[in-house]
């Protein structure tokens, strides 16, 4: 029977609410929301921000059991540098217009810097005498986005300078960069600081591998408090982005030590992804080989595309100049190619049909839980896109460094 319009306007009021509650569940004890953020956001109905909003605004007082002396805060630099938020976000959609790429460079540098140690801009150090650098540690080899981080950072650094902590424009920057790409808006609060030193024995061991099991991958995920729900919506973030043919060739071509392909490839999808990789590049190769769709892409260990920008090319003329000198050696990668209206589902609809990329993507259709998981977020992109705002809030605080620890970093690579 058809819904009257009155029934249809309570359903909607209904789901709403749903959605409200299931934020606020996850985020009860969030101090404040940031308000500049959210009536900004793109992603959410005004409705829907005014509501979420004002729970939010009357929450209790956030207490994380891991938190030392004090607790992230809502706009935390309102009164110390008030347009640090906005110039984050500006120059994060400067840089995409530029470069689409560095929206996924973002959303995964921050995953790795979250995930080892927190969210403490630990990534970002360079080598020094004596301390070794995730950097440069195997599992973080092609990451990259670096650059962008330091053009924010210059900026910043100019307007108020020594204020603004390299951890948080790295979850603010992601934050924005799931945004640009169709992802889902979340509140973050503010007023982490910067780590004094870098992880780079736990960034090789602790990071998930390409190459793990399911069980694997849950148990390095739950080591970070998330379940198997939240964990098979991060992995989403994989609809977006590009993933190297050395991350996955031993699947194409020698699986398992066999000379067989992975028998769990969808026949067609392994035709089509070895025509892209070719045997003669091994897995552990490094040298450049043809992309997916014949753009340029940047390489595992080449540096960033962004490095020959500095804070005096702050402007879209410089970048784009700057830009098309041209990044040497182009590594090979593939994608899900989906587009920003595709974040998330199109990854799990592949999942569906037998043709994920990596190993540790296909194994989420290995067990029962994360399985059905796979299938609600192929059908349900609201119900994803909720998900996806919930363990993104959640990541972006993990093991944060407050004052009086940590420190105010000026230049992100280098502790100050
Ligand atoms: C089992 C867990 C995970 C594994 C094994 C994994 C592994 C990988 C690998 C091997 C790549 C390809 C990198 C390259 O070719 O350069 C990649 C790309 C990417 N990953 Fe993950 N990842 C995992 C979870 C996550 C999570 C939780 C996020 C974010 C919330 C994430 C975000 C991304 C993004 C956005 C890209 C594309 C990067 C780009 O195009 O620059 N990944 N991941
Ligand atoms: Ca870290």
């Amino acid at each position: 029977m058809p819904m009257s319009i009155f029934e249809s306007a309570i359903m909607r009021k209904l789901s709403l609410f749903t959605f409200v509650l299931c934020v606020w569940i996850s985020v009860k004890k969030t101090t404040h929301l940031n308000h500049f953020s959210l009536s900004s956001s793109s992603s959410l109905s005004s409705e829907t921000s005014w509501i979420l909003q004002d729970i939010l605004l009357d929450s209790e007082d956030f207490e994380d059991d891991e938190a030392p002396a004090r607790s992230l805060e809502y706009d935390f630099y309102r009164e110390t540098c008030p347009e640090a938020e906005k110039i984050i976000r500006d120059k994060v959609h400067q840089l995409f217009k530029i470069k689409a790429a560095v929206a996924p460079a973002l959303l995964r540098l921050a995953f790795h810097d979250c995930f080892i140690e927190g969210c403490d801009a630990s990534v970002l150090l360079d080598p020094v005498e004596g301390m070794d650098s995730e950097k440069d540690s195997p599992p973080n080899e092609s990451l990259k986005g670096f650059d962008a981080i330091d053009i924010i950072k210059s900026e910043l650094e100019e307007v108020c300078p020594g204020v603004v902590s390299c951890a948080d424009i790295l979850v603010l920057a992601a934050r924005e960069a799931v945004l640009l790409t169709g992802g889902p808006f979340y509140p973050l609060n503010t007023g982490r600081r910067d780590s004094t030193a870098s992880f780079s024995d736990s960034a090789t061991n602790d990071l998930p591998s390409p190459n793990a099991d399911l069980s694997e991958t849950l148990a390095s995920f739950s080591s970070r408090g998330f379940d198997e729900r939240e964990t098979v919506s991060l992995l989403g973030a994989h609809s977006i982005g590009q993933i190297h043919c050395k991350f996955f060739q031993n699947r194409l071509y020698s699986f398992g030590g066999t000379d067989e392909p992975d028998p769990t490839f969808d026949s067609e999808f392994l035709n089509r992804m070895r025509s892209k990789c070719s045997k003669s590049h091994s897995s552990t190769s490094t040298a450049p080989s043809p992309s997916f769709d014949g753009s340029p892409l940047p390489t595992a260990q080449s540096p960033s595309f962004y490095s020959s920008l500095s804070s005096e090319a702050a402007t879209s003329a410089s970048f784009e100049k700057l830009l098309s000198s041209s990044p040497k050696d182009q590594g090979m990668a593939v994608s899900y190619e989906g587009t920003g209206a595709d974040f998330g589902t199109v990854y799990y609809r592949s999942l569906l049909q037998g043709k994920g990329i990596l190993y540790a993507d296909q194994q989420l259709m290995a067990g029962e839980e994360t399985g059905l998981w796979v299938r609600a977020y192929a059908s349900d992109a609201s119900l994803y896109q909720r998900d996806f705002a919930i363990a993104m809030m959640k990541l972006s605080k993990l093991h944060v460094l407050t004052a009086p620890r940590g420190q105010i970093r000026k230049n992100c690579s280098k502790v100050a």
